[in-house]
């Protein structure tokens, strides 16, 4: 489903006789702005933590996840300082028995025309904040994340080096 920037996603995992030699899903950050995830109760989310662990994201009854996207990391220097990033995460079966079901619906930029710039928001590059990244077209971004991977490499590719 796809509206005017809204994606929904539903995935399924079925439940696997040797769950430690499979994968659930590979290890990614989320192009959108933000992305809200519903899990059920079988688990088997993780995220990567900055010394490049791994840990696991237990499910919380009722409870909605929010993932920060890359295009929101860019977009706010205040909430892209290295303070909060657009998360590395995936998934793995965690089940012999029980089947996962989670749902993610990615807020995305509406706007995909050539002439939309994604760069970070003048009026959040106040005095002494550098400017981490140049402003790029959604084509862009996603021919990057074809050619860099779903990972952090594919926004790397936008960074501006500062000495
Ligand atoms: O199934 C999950 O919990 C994660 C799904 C996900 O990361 C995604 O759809 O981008
Ligand atoms: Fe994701």
């Amino acid at each position: 489903m796809q509206v005017e920037g809204l994606l929904m996603a539903c995935h399924y995992y079925p439940p696997c006789p040797e769950p430690a030699r499979v994968v659930g899903g590979l290890e990614h950050t989320d192009p959108s702005l933000f992305t809200v995830l519903a899990q059920d109760g079988v688990g088997g989310l993780q995220v990567r933590l900055r010394d490049g662990r791994w840990a696991d994201v237990p499910p919380e009854p009722g409870a909605l996840l929010v993932n920060i996207g890359d295009v929101l990391k860019v977009r706010c220097p205040v909430v892209s300082n290295d303070e909060y990033e657009s998360v590395e995460h995936r998934v793995v079966i965690k089940s012999c028995e029980d089947a996962r079901v989670s749902i993610a619906l990615f807020f995305n930029p509406a706007k995909r025309q050539e002439s939309d710039l994604f760069g970070p928001l003048p009026e959040l590059l106040t005095a002494g904040k550098q400017q981490r990244y140049r402003a790029f077209t959604l084509t862009e971004f996603m021919s990057s994340r074809r050619e860099h991977g779903h990972g952090t490499k594919s926004i790397d590719q936008f960074r501006i080096a500062h000495e």
